[in-house]
């Protein structure tokens, strides 16, 4: 009855009564609150039942007698606190319910009867046991949990509180409610510092892994580096594998997030919405992980690709099978292929060495051996002298009068290759059987033409090195320098151009007697148009000597219109380190410069000289030459007369002091004016004779002689008499007079053809003229006397002077007279005066 009392007063209960129902059962219930507000005080079963019998002991001892049922039932409660606490659910849950309609708590409600009161003491107790234990236990757990070495361990163990939920189920009261929950806020707070620091250690664990994939990267990297310095790795393959490492790079991230996936499947819902969020800034931190690393993995690369930083692996250019090509060595290969495989070696030169293969089917097909590279099978000895006088250069340079009477082949224009690409200008190429270089202009077939030998020689020459440069210079024993291949050449590849100076035959024949009068070397070829190539200064292919068996050839090929001379290799092709030579068919051009020849070869001719047939034929040319050239002599203009004249001139300048250089432009003067006194001579008669009769003199002379006796008979004309100009008339006078004598002769009447025959016949057995002839000279010079009075009286005043400085022979003053009224006399008398 006192309990349903205490239960129906407990609602109408104010919090200001409790003060007073505490003072009332202060010294009995102190310890019930103070238990309650001290957790200090949590007990254990043990404790609590204790603690519990103690005070009910206390209250036994204070209301012993008063309150019996009290204690019992407090034992009961003691001994089955849990059970108690759900019998008494539903009145519990009512006063919960009234108290927090109220607001009021659960310990005004146990004021209201201390059987209520300690049950819920104990039941509190006994739920703080269990929160403790639980939590102690979760402690220990997430102690366990918390070992940086369990990565695997699932974070939504830590989750599961199946003790708290049980409490949660069992214990409805309010504030037990309160209670579980902030224990529960605590322990989720607990747990979610365990969460955390939990990701803390996977995200350690990722970074770990991270690092560690940057470690492994850096190792294959250098692992790699290692290969390629071997040599064992090329780029594509080192592009292909940082492109595979590139596409694992996330990959390997990946992974580790699908391993963690499952372990939250097996946990709470809420725990794995926690780790799901938590995730997303690992995630994020990952993906500036992985922006770092890319970042450096750039730098890392950007330094490797440095010059700086690394050495580039420098591939060898040449070797055992350097030059041995594989073109045109595989029998399968189609002539199409052949051709487009030579255009792509010669666009792209060979990185790699060519397959032994190749070689070993040179070898087979030729019967040719291998050859070590020529710097390892025959370097040059140390100390090996070298040509210090050689001048060189890679061009040829026009010097003198040869720029301008050079002409430019015209015939270029008629060069139109007709070849097609499938058989891409081979050796039935018409521009090649005319040593005609194709190129843009002549062919169309472009790179897959095969005839642009000096083309492919000019790619040699930019891409320098002496592989591709392909010749050295040598000193022979017996021969002096000589020329050797630094590598092998194809049968009919080009070598090297024969470049130097072009000059002209006279300006050759100059240099052969001053510059080079003393050599024993000559460096010079016939070139193109009668011009020749002085090689003194110019080319390598300068040193190479002769030999009559030779393995190369000296051509010439016109190229862009112009002609070039080059060295080209023999129809067996040219192995590493041989001697190049070639048939210089050599022209001594006089028997003084024939040379022994010391090429050693079987059939060996013994000299420097032409090939036999062509000593024949050339015999024969020079004939038909010297009989082309007289006659070429007497067709020549009289501009091309003077042109000699004054080069030939011009080659004795040197030797002439001030005083001869103004005899000559004497000379030159005097060459003008007796053109046309000859000229108004032939038209007369009455001159004729006398001035026929000094041409043949002089003529005979001449024509007996050579072109260089010629040139040295005037060279000596001038030396001896300098003593006056009109004496230095009269070669050119002659020679002009007579060309002219020539020509006229052809348009003359019949009757003064006549004439001039019986005047010419006479005029060569060097007779002097019959009275006859005399007379009627004389009588014509009287004739043309009238009309030209001015010089008739000038005559007059010469001939007067003449007889003034002394006489001379009766002949001598009669031709005076002759030559009175006439102007040629005067030269004649000039002639005759040079005679003594
Ligand atoms: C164009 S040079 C060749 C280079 C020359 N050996 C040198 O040292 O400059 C031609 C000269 O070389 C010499 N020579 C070339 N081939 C020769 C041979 N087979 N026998 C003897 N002398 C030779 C001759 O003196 C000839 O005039």
């Amino acid at each position: 009855m006192e309990e349903a009392q205490v239960a129906s007063s407990a609602p109408s209960a104010l919090l200001t009564d409790i003060p007073q129902k505490i003072e009332i059962h202060e010294h009995t219930h102190i310890d019930e609150i103070t238990g309650l507000e001290t957790p200090e005080q949590l007990l254990t079963p043990e404790n609590s039942r204790s603690e519990t019998s103690s005070n009910n002991e206390n209250a036994s001892s204070n209301d012993e007698k008063e309150k019996p049922a009290l204690r019992r039932r407090s034992t009961r409660v003691t001994r089955a606190s849990l059970q108690a606490a759900q019998l008494e659910i539903p009145e519990t849950e009512s006063n919960d319910a009234s108290l927090a309609t109220n607001g009021d708590t659960p310990v005004n409600a146990v004021s209201g009867g201390k059987r209520a009161s300690s049950r819920l003491r104990h039941s509190i107790a006994v739920m703080e046991w269990s929160e403790a234990s639980e939590t102690s236990g979760s402690q220990s757990h997430v102690n366990t949990e918390k070992h940086p070495l369990t990565p695997d361990t699932s974070v939504s163990e830590t989750s599961q509180e199946p003790a708290s939920e049980e409490v949660d189920t069992s214990l409805q009261p309010r504030t037990l409610r309160k209670r579980v929950d902030n224990t529960k806020e605590d322990t989720a707070e607990k747990e979610e510092e365990t969460v955390e620091s939990k990701e803390d250690d996977e995200e350690q664990i990722l970074r770990r892994s991270s690092r560690k994939g940057v470690a492994e990267r850096v190792a294959s990297r250098l692992a790699e580096q290692a290969n390629t310095v071997l040599g064992k790795r090329t780029r594509s393959a080192k592009a292909k594998e940082s492109d595979r490492r590139s596409s694992l790079r996330p990959r390997s991230i990946a992974p580790l997030k699908e391993e963690r996936a499952p372990s939250t499947n097996n946990g709470p819902v809420a725990k794995k919405r926690r780790v799901s969020d938590s995730d997303l800034p690992s995630s994020t931190k990952s993906h500036e992980e992985e922006e770092k690393e890319e970042e450096s993995m750039q730098k890392e690369e950007a330094t490797e690709s440095a010059p700086v930083c690394r050495r580039s692996k420098r591939w060898l250019a040449h070797g055992l099978y350097s030059g041995q090509e594989p073109e045109g060595t595989r029998p399968t290969q189609t002539k199409k292929n052949k051709t487009t495989f030579r255009r792509r070696q010669r666009d792209a030169p060979r990185s790699l060495l060519p397959m032994p293969m190749f070689a070993g089917d040179r070898l087979l097909q030729n019967g040719r051996d291998f050859q070590l590279p020529f710097d390892i099978f025959s370097p040059l000895p140390p100390g090996q002298p070298k040509p210090n006088e050689w001048r060189k250069t890679n061009k040829n340079v026009f010097v003198g009068e040869a720029g301008s009477i050079w002409r430019a082949n015209k015939d270029m224009e008629l060069s139109k290759c007709m070849c097609t690409a499938d058989t891409g200008c081979d050796e039935n190429c018409q521009n090649r059987y005319m040593f005609y270089e194709c190129d843009n202009g002549n062919c169309s077939l472009g790179r897959d033409c095969g005839n642009r030998s000096f083309d492919e020689l000019k790619q040699r020459t930019k891409a320098g090195g002496k592989y591709n440069i392909g010749v050295e210079v040598i000193k022979t024993p017996d021969r002096g320098y000589g020329v050797r291949s630094n590598r092998t050449f194809d049968p009919n590849q080009i070598i090297v151009e024969y470049t130097g100076e072009i000059i002209t035959q006279s300006e050759c024949e100059k240099r052969m007697r001053t510059t080079y009068k003393k050599n024993e070397c000559y460096y010079l070829m016939y070139f193109d148009q009668n011009m020749i190539i002085d090689a003194t200064r110019g080319s390598i292919a300068r040193f190479v000597n002769h030999s009559c068996e030779p393995n190369c050839r000296m051509e010439k090929w016109t190229v862009a219109g112009k002609p070039r001379m080059a060295l080209f290799a023999g129809d067996r092709g040219i192995m590493t380190g041989e001697e190049l030579t070639y048939d210089y068919n050599f022209d001594p051009y006089s028997q003084k410069n024939v040379q022994q020849c010391r090429c050693g070869s079987a059939n060996c001719r013994g000299v420097l000289g032409p090939r036999p047939r062509e000593k024949e034929q050339r015999s024969k040319e020079r004939e038909e030459q010297k009989k082309l050239s007289v006659s070429a002599k007497n067709t020549q203009s009289k501009s091309t007369t003077k042109r000699k004249i004054g080069s030939v001139i011009d080659e004795s300048v040197p030797r002439l002091n001030k005083k001869q250089r103004a005899v000559k432009t004497g000379v030159k003067t005097a060459v003008s004016r007796s053109r046309a006194s000859v000229s108004r001579s032939a038209t007369s008669k009455k001159t004729e004779p006398a001035t026929k009769r000094m041409y043949k003199k002089r003529a005979t002379a001449t024509t007996a002689k050579s072109k260089a006796a010629t040139a040295t008979a005037i060279i000596t004309t001038t030396k001896t008499a300098p003593k006056t100009k009109r004496n230095l008339k009269l070669p050119k006078i002659k020679t002009k007079a007579k060309v002219k004598t020539t020509v006229r002769a052809t348009t003359k009447t019949k009757a003064a053809a006549k004439a001039e025959t019986s005047k010419t016949e006479a005029a060569s057995t060097l007779k002097r003229p019959s009275a006859e002839t005399k007379a009627k000279i004389l009588a014509a010079a009287k004739g043309t006397g009238r009309k030209r009075g001015p010089k008739k009286a000038e005559a007059k005043e010469e001939v007067k002077s003449k007889a003034g400085r002394g006489r001379r022979g009766g002949a001598r003053t009669k031709a005076a007279k002759a030559a009175k009224d006439t102007a040629p006399n005067k030269t004649a008398r000039g002639v005759k005066a040079g005679k003594k």
